[in-house]
């Protein structure tokens, strides 16, 4: 079959209940055949690149019983060092782009992954990224609206323990990520997260909890499990739906990729904050925000609910503001947006299913975009919003 020509394939051995995917010749050849995780047999191996930007997963406590209150210092040749043997499941190497707690996770590290990231996709067959579960969902959402990795998986990582802890969860998730970048059944499944066991979405992934092991969860996002060296996904490979893609424009006018110290002035993201939604909140951080900030996300109470003069406010603002919710599921429809005499929304756009901090994030990509309000809408439109 020439190469790049489409066939369709079966996604397991199992033809007569079996999914069918359409995928190139040459992608199926691009990733050779992965090894059972945890098996000896010896095939050729799938290259994986760690990019390791810190985190619980790389820090240390001052007793094995503390799970707070730790230093992040540790690098990744540490991490590899604790985890299980993975010489017969892939080739690793690895590059420590930072080592941060992800509270520190600014607009220029996410650039400096970023291009990490789109550097490794040139030779490598799967990316793992080590990185603070704090933030993590941020990232995981700036990487897969600004990163389209074709058929490469792309697997964020992070632990809830520090690594000094008894039971420490690290080094099983950092082994998991591992294994699933370098299986091809992880391939066209977009950006993954890889924690206590659970393979989710890294689009909706959110933390749900601020100190168990199951931090991580998300009606949208569980994709597959890990048990006993088993990859189990539940669907066949697919990516989010509705997801906007951007081109962040990093070259420079000479058309090459700029170099971090021009990034920042090319790339300078838009000023975007959240608001909090309470009982008798007022209109007064907003009308600093019209005057200070690019664009603003309300975390309204229950599904788009804000006291009447707020609304009143906001269909005045000047700036765009995105309805987002508190609650950490369900969604913002339209129909619960304010509206003027008219029946406008006015600059209010519905968050649809997405997070506050997912939404700051979408809502700063359309804006260095320099999008319209309704091109903005549209993009919101992609999960419900509008
Ligand atoms: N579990 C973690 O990784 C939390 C840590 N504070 C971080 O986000 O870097």
């Amino acid at each position: 079959m020439p190469n790049g020509s489409v066939e369709v394939t079966t996604i397991c051995e199992d033809v007569e209940n079996s999914q069918f995917t359409i995928q190139s010749a040459t992608a199926k050849s691009a990733m050779p055949e992965a090894v059972k995780p945890g098996t000896s047999q010896h095939r050729s191996l799938p290259r994986i690149k760690i990019l390791g930007t810190g985190g619980t997963i790389a820090s240390k406590g001052a007793s094995s019983s503390a799970t707070a209150d730790y230093q992040v210092d540790l690098p990744i040749q540490d991490l590899l060092d604790a985890i299980p043997d993975i010489s017969g499941i892939c080739e690793v190497e690895y590059e420590q782009l930072c080592n941060v707690d992800s509270k520190n996770i600014n607009e220029n590290l996410l650039i400096k992954i970023y291009k990490g990231i789109v550097r490794s996709l040139q030779s490598f067959d799967g990316i793992v990224i080590t990185h603070g579960t704090d933030t993590l969902s941020e990232t995981a959402f700036f990487v897969e609206s600004t990163i389209d990795s074709g058929e490469v998986p792309i697997v964020f990582v992070g632990s809830m323990r520090p690594s000094t802890s008894v039971s420490a969860d690290g080094p099983m998730n950092l082994y998991q990520a591992i294994c699933i970048a370098s299986d091809s059944k992880s391939r066209g499944r977009g950006v993954l997260v890889s924690l206590n066991d659970q393979i989710s979405a890294g689009y909706y992934i959110t933390k749900t909890n601020a100190n168990s092991l199951d931090s991580f969860n998300v009606r949208q996002g569980y994709l597959g499990n890990f048990v006993n060296n088993e990859i189990h996904y539940y669907y066949p490979p697919t990516k989010p739906q509705g997801c906007h893609k951007f081109k962040l424009k990093l070259e420079d006018k000479r058309g090459s990729v700029a170099n971090e110290s021009t990034v920042k002035s090319l790339t300078k993201f838009p000023k975007v904050c959240i608001l909090y939604g309470h009982q008798s909140i007022t209109a007064g951080l907003l009308e600093l925000v019209n005057e200070k900030y690019e664009g603003v996300v309300v975390a309204t109470m229950g599904a788009g609910s804000m006291p009447d003069g707020v609304n009143a406010f906001c269909l005045n603002m000047k700036i765009p503001v995105i309805y987002s919710k508190r609650s950490m599921d369900g969604m913002i429809p339209i129909a619960n947006l304010p509206k003027d005499k008219e029946g406008s929304h006015c600059n209010v756009i519905a968050s649809g299913y997405l997070n506050p901090e997912k939404s700051r994030i979408l809502l700063q990509l359309c804006l260095a975009e320099n999008y319209s309000l309704n091109e903005v809408r549209r993009v919101f439109n992609g999960v419900y919003g509008g």
